[in-house]
């Protein structure tokens, strides 16, 4: 049977944008069939065309906006209409913030029907511009050199970018260098349709704090033409360059980073401090990339985890042990557990360097090495979880439950994830207290939580 839709494609209709989508989209309602619009904002008025109609929603595209919101702000980035990489730099700083918070309200709503929890207003920054200490942009050919910059949105061509408006400045200025020396070298930017050439990704990194540069070449091949030139010059022209890294990815894949790493250049890590802990951090290692919130943010977990110096604490998903470091300062005794092995190479080397040593790190997927220590008698008072996008692993969940934790600080980067995994666990006999979001990605739809769950005791 054929559904009769309120609105059918090429439709032109006049609505009131009525909500953002977690991807900044307008939100329109036709009898409550909701058309996403992009550019829309909440409150706005336009006529829009529809372009596409599903069963349960559709897209739309504004052809003349009536009337404006307040929040809406003139983007400052001359590309941001081309490059996707910001989503919200049309909304007032003020307006992303409000936005946010109502985006994790009703995520933890209507996925977790997690109901009646306090979540506070997203702590933004003073200066939303310039926070990204990591540039990672591909790299294309153009006659007589190199081009480096996005992905035209919804496509592979590689649009050269000068500046990035959310970039250290540093960054672009090493992006732009290197692909200058490399282009000058006569390094062939790697091509998608050939699987030729050499030069895929540039990779920078900025140690806010330290000054410190490092830099990334990812190549298809182990093979670098001119690779004394290019360092040469590189050094010469980048002041605070430490260390100079190739990583060779020979895969036909959208996947960024290869197997193999080598130090061409330098040192194998660069340092930068958050608080007053120093991070040894290496071209492969997950380090946050909004360094001053990264402090207000585990400042907060800090806070949530509630140690008095006699708690034994587990950090899942620990990285290079940033939040672990943190939480040593307060507790007896921290454990934590990352995937990647340079990452704990990192760590290991980060509480050494701080002279800590009430803390062990090992190698390996959370969701086998917790249940591990569990079997072998290590429990915790606070477990603390901050994972990748996807969430947590059910297996990590279900040995939470049963290790039974007073605590668990939840951070994450996805309330959609967060959502679903607060609901196991509550489920599991824990209550949600409260959720502190922190704007990590500032023009972005992204935003970053910090759930304090504790146990409830029957
Ligand atoms: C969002 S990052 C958090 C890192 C760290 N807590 C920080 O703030 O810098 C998630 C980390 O989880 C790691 N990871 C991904 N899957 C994992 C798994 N199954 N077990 C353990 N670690 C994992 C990633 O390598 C990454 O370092």
């Amino acid at each position: 049977m054929k559904i009769q839709l309120p609105v059918q494609k090429n439709d032109y209709i006049d609505v009131t944008f009525v909500d953002l989508t977690h991807d900044g989209h307008g939100v329109a309602k036709v009898d409550g069939y909701p058309i996403f619009v992009p550019n829309g904002l909440p409150g706005e008025k336009a006529k829009i065309k529809v372009i596409k109609v599903n069963k349960g929603y559709g897209f739309g595209r504004i052809i003349e906006l009536y009337e404006t919101s307040p929040d809406r702000v003139k983007p400052d980035c001359p590309i941001y209409k081309e490059c996707g990489g910001c989503q919200l730099q049309h909304l007032s700083y003020s307006g992303q913030l409000k936005a946010k918070q109502k985006q994790v309200k009703d995520v933890l709503q209507r996925i977790g029907k997690i109901e009646n929890v306090t979540v506070h207003p997203v702590l933004g920054m003073e200066d939303p511009w310039r926070y990204r200490n990591k540039a990672q942009v591909p790299v294309g050919d153009r006659e007589g050199g190199l081009i480096a910059g996005f992905y035209q949105h919804r496509s592979h061509d590689i649009i050269d970018m000068e500046a990035c408006l959310i970039q250290q400045e540093k960054n672009d200025t090493v992006i732009q260098t290197v692909k200058e020396i490399c282009g000058k070298h006569g390094v062939r930017a790697y091509n998608e349709g050939t699987h030729k050439g050499t030069l895929r990704h540039i990779m920078a990194r900025y140690g806010m704090k330290t000054g410190e540069v490092m830099i990334v070449l990812i190549t298809r091949t182990t093979d670098l033409p001119n690779k004394k030139a290019i360092i040469d010059e590189i050094t010469a022209q980048i002041p605070g360059v430490k260390s100079i890294v190739q990583n060779i990815n020979t895969q036909r894949t959208n996947v960024i980073f290869g197997v193999e790493t080598k130090v061409l250049w330098g040192e194998e890590v660069i340092y930068d401090y958050i608080g007053n802990i120093k991070f040894a951090i290496s071209a492969r290692s997950f380090y946050q990339v909004n360094p001053e919130q990264t402090k207000v943010l585990y400042d907060q977990a800090l806070k949530y985890a509630g140690l008095t110096g006699q708690e034994t604490v587990i950090d899942a998903y620990c990285g290079i042990g940033t939040i672990s470091l943190f939480l040593t300062e307060k507790a007896k005794k921290v454990y934590g557990v990352e995937i990647v092995p340079e990452a704990i190479e990192d760590a290991k080397r980060n509480a050494e360097l701080n002279g800590i040593t009430n803390v062990e790190f090992a190698v390996g997927e959370a969701e086998r090495v917790i249940p591990k220590w569990y079997s072998e008698g290590i429990t915790a008072d606070v477990l603390v979880v901050d994972p990748p996008r996807k969430g947590c692993d059910e297996t990590l969940l279900q040995t939470i439950i049963d290790m039974k934790p007073k605590k668990v600080v939840y951070v994450s980067c996805n309330p959609a994830t967060l959502a679903r995994d607060l609901r196991i666990l509550e489920d599991g006999g824990y209550q949600t207290v409260e959720v502190q979001p922190v704007d990590m990605f500032p023009q972005t739809t992204h935003v970053e939580c910090v759930v304090l769950m504790s146990r409830v005791e029957k």
